[in-house]
């Protein structure tokens, strides 16, 4: 672990139009992520988590502020930048799986270093052993409609480890799930993130989780602050 910021957020604006009305979201909002450094992004509905991890994903663009990823501005970078950016160096986990229906857990997992180019094997064995550290060493060939909610959740957390990614970005990860299979889920993704060094910002509802992380910050009034 180093003190390097790999994800910084500074001073983001960003605005959205409802019927005649322009709403400020993030006003000001920022949030510096060091390497292996896990964060609970903690804060009512609406207050803009998703907001905040979309534009750390650099998926959509802030009104003003800069993001930093890995030290490199991605405001000064064109759209083939930040695509690579958000293949190589950041992870995204959701509340739905988004799991390809039609290709099992192995092929899911293989994929998106399939797309950065990794040789076929080098990823089935990436993907194996990422499958193995969430427990499911047996479902390496089921197809995600087989699987239970935990299981596919899984599968959709390794599949955002897959680039060896710096950032983990996760909104509501265990959020679709019951309370005990949500904790244990959870459990099973931080320990792999702190294995592995990622750095990990997390949107969730619920405090016993976020209770678990190295620190926790909410959105008040368009800004990140401490819990
Ligand atoms: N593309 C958009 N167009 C218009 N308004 C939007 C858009 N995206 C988000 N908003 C609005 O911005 C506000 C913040 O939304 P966001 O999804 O970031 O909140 P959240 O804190 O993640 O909420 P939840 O916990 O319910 O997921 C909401 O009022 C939402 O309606």
């Amino acid at each position: 672990m180093n003190d390097e910021a790999v994800l910084s957020l500074r001073r983001l604006v960003r605005r959205f139009r409802s019927g005649d009305e322009i709403v400020t979201i993030l006003d000001g909002a920022g949030l510096e992520l060091r390497a292996g450094e896990i964060v609970a992004l903690v804060a009512p509905s609406g207050t803009g988590k998703s907001t905040l991890l979309h534009l750390a994903g650099l998926l959509e663009a802030p009104e003003s502020g800069e993001i930093l990823v890995g030290g490199r501005s991605a405001g000064r970078m064109g759209d083939r930048g930040r695509t690579e950016i958000r293949r190589d160096e950041v992870g995204f986990v959701y509340q739905f799986h988004h799991l390809l229906a039609e290709f099992t857990a192995r092929e899911n997992v293989m994929m998106p270093q399939l797309i950065a180019g990794v040789g076929r094997r080098e990823a089935a064995e990436r993907a194996d052993g990422l499958l193995r550290r969430f427990g499911l060493g047996h479902r390496l060939n089921a197809l995600p409609g087989k699987m239970s909610g935990g299981e596919k959740q899984r599968a959709a957390i390794a599949r955002a480890l897959a680039n060896r990614p710096h950032v983990l970005l996760a909104d509501e990860p265990t959020g679709n799930l019951d309370m005990h299979t949500s904790g244990i889920v959870f459990e099973e993704l931080l320990r792999v993130v702190r294995e592995d060094g990622v750095a990990a910002l997390i949107a969730t509802h619920n405090e016993a989780l976020a209770a678990r992380m190295d620190r926790r910050v909410t959105l008040r009034d368009g800004v990140v602050i401490a819990l």
